[in-house]
């Protein structure tokens, strides 16, 4: 059995050695000498982070007028490239969990990109801008990058290099950890990437090189490689998910009218990009396979699988968030986002906010019904699950024992003796809200003028491809704090506009006085696990330091309060956050770090990555189990020996859809269909047999219905009344004060959606009102806005113990506390008390046969099981009539004249 893991960027990547350039290794080993002299000096006579940096990392170079169009180290927009950083590219080392992702395409020893679909229109005036001030730039005398094509010799370049396999710097550090913490424990076997390798293979394309490149991709390091052209991966990643989707995700909708024409454009390459993961596996699925798809670059992939092997096991994670349905339906194409993600068996969340907006945004757009542990389609099961991921401490540990950590430690204590330090590592993204952490520190300095000179805040900011526009305006802010109160000798603000070495992060992390997250939405934040796990004192002096978290994050739900939890739109707590941190008493740094520390080490990436996987094959096996394909059908003969065995009998039968065909839903059933009151009657000749009819119509309905059936009982209203066997009296089961309290909140919701939905009507039953709609003027809109009401009904009344259910032109709003099962379990219960006392420990009945067609009664088979798993009933056959996944034991396949028909033969055995 071999897990799939299917995440855009695979762990690995290759590498191009071009000709006249050096190869990444020898590259590396050139530094080495300069690593081993002694970094320039500040003024202040301490090296400095900004100068050692940039002796560990090669420097970007300015392109000239003289670089030929095609050389190879510059991208299509000109522009020089940044390598990225040696020690996780060349030698293989980790990265921060939280990694850099480097415009797709822009490496100078991978090729360039092929794809050229326009851009958008916002690309396209800020070029205009671009031209325009390049022009006035040359004006003045200044040289501007030149815009190159990538031509056919830039291909044979790369087609003809020689390559290798190395790390790859980008994608989600967070996972591969997890997994190879996992596998390294020993709780995942044999397990396969899926993925990309990253960078464009246009240029590839045909050549033996790229075959190769797959092959030992697969056959050394167990990664299947998908492939898809340079076009549809830029719409994919920098268009769909980088532009639509993770703004979206994260509660930034894109309200420019310019953003709708660029999503129409770029979904089809979305599609194409999920098309390619999913050919891929089902390509290489074996049956007993395991299929873990990560993220939402990947949303469709599930449903793709499912559609060509349904009885795969497939399992999805979402890392980012999951919006509120009402940011969520802002994407045009809301519907099949969420029915890409529903073909999975089991759908996972970071936390449990998360997982509640997931099965609202459900309930509320596909009309499915939601229940806490997930959803009811038509025919399937998808299971939730919300469970944080977190990080490898094992691994962590090893590498901070590395020297290179002690000796940067070295290096930032004598440059920041004296100092405190606020550290912070984020991309220059909206989305994690650098610019307000900036603008706090700033007001911090200009409320607390005794922290001058005393405290320095290093910002390191990753690269994205998001506008220069960000860029400038946090480079702005960082020149104006040290314009403000720095001097010769003291810098505020130490902002590094450049990822930093694994060994310089694990020592900046260490010797931290306080760690500053503002994201303004984030999935998890594993850099502030990373922190505390670092601030144990083992490595350096400097021990407990603060945390000061987003409240917008995930991991601050998991962090219950003990760190600073700040609004990163509110500066001034943000401020105020800031002063705690640094003035905070030992004795409380060390109360708060110890239960932060706990929180971390509780929730680790392997704990996540073997739970999740368990909870997989826990749900895979409930739902394959309940799949009406693999429930046997009902035999006839074994059920007539049954009964003959026994001596006390209990039926309990559905009506509508079980004895009788479906009626109009709002009308009151005209004639009673004689063969059933038959049957029921002919059942009821034997005193042996005890019959409970079940429904969700009112009382008077049942009594009017059955008549002529004396001695039945019945369950109306779906558990809320019972009439006993031979009683003339219905007993009411609900609490009545509880039942008007939420009706009436209930009516007001419903009143509204009435009045937008002509021909919708409410039927108003004793414990449950229903919002009719099959007959709407306007089919389509009437579902739209009861999906809407049953959402609103279920946020605005959760507290009163009721739930709206969408159901086939219908909203049912009903009681979550009085069900079918609850009457079963009355009944029984009453059936045990009428025995004699000295027979109390026996069962009231040794047969007990339940059938039903409806999600109710589902309930009411998983009671009857109990019953019989626990042996307190012999007998015990439940069955179910629907082409919905069931618990119940048997199917029948025939129908109501299949039921009418066993019950028949029963009432016949002598
Ligand atoms: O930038 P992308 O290539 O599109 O990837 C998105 C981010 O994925 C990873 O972060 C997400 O997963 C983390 C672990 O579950 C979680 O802590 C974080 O909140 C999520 O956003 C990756 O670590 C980031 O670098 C990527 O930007």
């Amino acid at each position: 059995m071999t897990v799939f893991i299917a995440s855009l960027f695979l762990p690995k990547t290759v590498h191009f050695t071009l000709p006249g350039t050096p190869p990444r290794g020898a590259l590396s080993k050139k530094n080495e000498p300069l690593l081993a002299k002694k970094p320039p000096t500040t003024e202040e006579g301490a090296p400095s982070l900004f100068a050692a940096a940039q002796v560990n990392i090669t420097p970007p170079i300015t392109p000239t007028e003289e670089r030929k169009p095609e050389d190879p180290f510059v991208n299509e927009d000109g522009l020089r490239i940044h390598l990225p950083p040696l020690d996780t590219a060349s030698t293989g080392l980790r990265a921060p969990v939280d990694r850099s992702s480097p415009t797709w395409g822009g490496r100078p020893d991978q090729p360039m990109s092929r794809a050229n679909s326009p851009p958008p229109p916002s690309i396209i005036d800020s070029n205009r801008h671009l031209q325009q001030k390049a022009k006035e730039l040359g004006r003045q005398g200044v040289t501007q990058p030149r815009t190159l094509a990538r031509s056919d010799s830039h291909d044979r370049v790369f087609a003809h290099a020689n390559w290798k396999i190395l790390s790859a710097d980008q994608g989600n550090g967070g996972l591969r950890n997890a997994a190879e913490a996992a596998a390294r424990e020993g709780k995942l076997g044999e397990y396969t990437w899926v993925g990309t390798l990253g960078m464009p293979t246009d240029a590839l394309q045909g050549t033996q090189q790229l075959q190769d490149i797959e092959d030992r991709m697969a056959t050394e390091h167990d990664m299947l490689t998908v492939f898809c052209s340079d076009k549809d991966f830029d719409g994919h990643y920098s268009h769909f998910c980088k532009q639509i989707l993770w703004p979206v995700f994260h509660y930034q909708i894109p309200d420019n009218p310019k953003s709708k024409a660029y999503e129409d454009h770029s979904w089809k390459y979305y599609v194409n990009v999920n098309r390619a993961f999913a050919d891929k596996i089902v390509k290489n699925w074996k049956r007993g396979d395991v299929i873990w798809v990560h993220d939402y670059h990947l949303l469709l992939v599930p449903n793709m699988v499912r559609q060509k092997i349904p009885e795969a096991k497939i399992g999805f994670f979402l890392h980012v968030a999951f919006p509120s349905s009402e940011v969520f339906r802002c994407l045009a194409v809301r519907k099949e986002l969420l029915e890409g993600m529903l073909g999975a068996n089991l759908i996972g969340f970071q936390i449990a906010e998360y997982t509640r907006h997931f099965l609202q945004t459900c309930s509320r757009l596909l009309s499915a019904e939601a229940t806490p542990d997930g959803l009811q389609l038509e025919d399937r099961f998808v299971d939730v699950v919300s469970l944080p991921i977190g990080i490898d401490p094992v691994s962590l540990s090893a590498h901070r024992e590395e020297d290179e950590v002690s000796r940067w430690m070295e290096i930032m204590r004598k440059r920041y003796a004296g100092k405190k330090l606020i550290v912070a590592r984020d991309k220059l993204d909206h989305v994690r809200g650098v610019r307000q952490k900036l603008l706090s520190y700033e007001l911090f300095l200009n409320k607390n003028p005794e922290w001058r000179d005393n405290v320095v805040l290093i910002q390191v900011a990753l690269s994205t491809s998001e506008k220069s526009e960000l860029d400038a305006t946090v480079s702005d802010i960082v020149t104006r704090v040290n314009s403000s109160w720095g001097n010769m000798a003291y810098q505020p603000v130490h902002y590094l506009k450049q990822d930093i070495p694994y060994a310089q992060y694990l020592a900046l992390l260490s010797i931290a006085d306080a760690l500053m997250i503002t994201s303004q939405r984030e999935g998890m934040n594993l850099t502030s696990h990373e922190y505390l796990y670092c601030q144990d004192g083992k490595i350096s002096e400097k021990k407990h330091g603060s945390l000061i978290l987003s409240e917008f994050t995930g991991t601050s739900s998991l962090f219950g309060g003990n760190e600073l939890a700040v609004n990163p739109w509110d500066y001034n707590s943000c401020a105020n956050a800031i002063k705690s941190a640094l003035e905070m008493g030992d004795e409380e740094k060390e109360r708060r770090w110890q239960k932060l520390y706990h929180a971390v080490n509780h929730h680790t990436g392997s704990h996540w990555f073997t739970e999740f996987m368990l909870r997989l094959d826990r749900v895979y096996d409930e739902q394959h189990h309940r799949d009406h394909t693999s429930v046997p059908r009902l035999s006839l003969n074994a059920l007539a020996r049954q009964y003959k065995n026994s001596e006390r009998r209990l039926f309990i039968l559905d009506f509508e859809g079980t004895l009788v065909s479906w009626g109009p839903i709002n009308k009151i059933i005209p004639v009673s269909p004689q063969r059933t009151l038959d049957v029921l009657n002919d059942l009821l000749l034997d005193e042996r047999n005890t019959i409970y009819v079940m429904s969700g119509r009112q009382p008077e309905e049942l009594d009017r219905l059955f008549r002529r059936v004396p001695n039945l009982g019945l369950i109306a209203e779906n558990g809320c009344f019972l009439k006993d066997c031979g009683s003339a009296e219905w007993t009411e089961m609900a609490d009545s004060e509880q039942i008007r309290s939420w009706k009436q909140s209930v009516k007001n919701i419903l009143q509204y959606y009435i009045e937008r939905t002509p021909g919708a009507e409410i039927e108003n039953r004793r414990c449950s009102l229903i919002f009719h709609y099959k007959s709407a003027e306007d089919y389509e809109a009437a579902a739209r806005q009861a999906s809407d009401c049953a959402s609103h009904i279920n946020d605005a009344c959760e507290q009163q113990r009721v739930h709206a259910i969408p159901l086939d032109g219908c909203v049912l709003v009903e009681p979550i506390d009085w069900t079918k099962s609850t009457a079963a379990e009355k009944i029984f219960g009453d059936l045990k008390a009428r025995m004699a006392p000295d027979a109390q420990h026996a069962s009231p009945v040794d047969f007990l046969m339940v059938v039903g067609d409806g999600r109710e009664d589902e309930k009411v088979f998983k009671w009857a099981n109990a019953l019989g798993e626990d042996k307190t009933v012999k007998e015990v056959v439940t069955v179910s009539l629907g082409n919905r996944n069931t618990e119940a034991t048997a199917t029948l396949t025939q129908g109501v004249s299949g039921v009418l028909m066993a019950l028949q033969k029963l009432s016949q055995v002598a």
